[in-house]
């Protein structure tokens, strides 16, 4: 499957005040795009509109698979992994349950133990969402996405509060899933740690 995402003079309102004008971007599968800029910037309100969360006033978000348009936003949703501010981790349920139900609701077949190992918190395997450190649960929540299969990943600052270890062990997925031909649009205040394309979004 070739992915591709087509931005084209992008206009985007939050709460009827101008927060992206005139945007245009092209973007194919195997590139890694860091979305950057200061807080307010529009950063979030773009990954947004391109998971078809918040239409756009004018303009045009076009999402093509293997050059047939994928135009209505809840088809959309099936090539997407997102990745937000919350990692919508379950308290009562330990990181190996949440990583297996995600797996099983996506219809993954990919085995859960290597994912956990890959972000470094496999001897977390039987401990509960509620125990888990913040740097913890992002590493959950990135094993989690990476075993979905979706071939964009919209990240909202993927290397919050997570160590350098941890941070290059994300650079090393993104890395990963671009190779393989995924496309990934992360916002970030930071080096993402890798090759890859930036745009810089404006002040507020
Ligand atoms: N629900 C909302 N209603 C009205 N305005 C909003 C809403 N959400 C965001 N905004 C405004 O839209 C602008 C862009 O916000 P956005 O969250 O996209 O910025 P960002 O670049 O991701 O910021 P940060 O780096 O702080 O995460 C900000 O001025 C913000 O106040």
């Amino acid at each position: 499957m070739t992915i591709a995402l087509d931005i084209d003079n992008l206009l985007l309102l939050r709460g009827g005040r101008a927060v992206l004008k005139g945007l245009s971007l092209s973007l194919t599968g195997g590139r890694v795009l860091a979305l950057e800029g200061p807080n307010g910037s529009g950063k979030t309100s773009l990954l947004r509109a391109i998971a078809g969360l918040l239409p756009p006033f004018a303009g045009r978000i076009t999402i093509t698979e293997d050059g047939r348009a994928v135009s209505d936003p809840e088809d959309r949703s099936d090539f997407i992994g997102w990745l937000g501010h919350q990692d919508g981790i379950k308290a009562q349920l330990t990181v190996r349950e949440q990583v297996a139900f995600w797996a099983a609701m996506f219809g993954s077949k990919a085995e859960i133990m290597p994912a956990l190992k890959r972000f470094g918190i496999a001897h977390l395997a039987e401990a509960r969402g509620a125990i888990l450190s913040a740097g913890q649960k992002r590493r959950l929540a990135l094993a989690r996405l990476s075993l979905v299969g979706r071939p964009l990943w919209l990240l909202d600052e993927p290397l919050a509060a997570l160590d350098t270890a941890g941070k290059a062990l994300v650079a090393e997925a993104l890395a990963d899933h671009a190779a393989k031909g995924g496309m990934v649009i992360a916002a970030t205040h930071e080096p993402l740690g890798l090759e890859c394309e930036r745009l810089v979004l404006g002040a507020a």
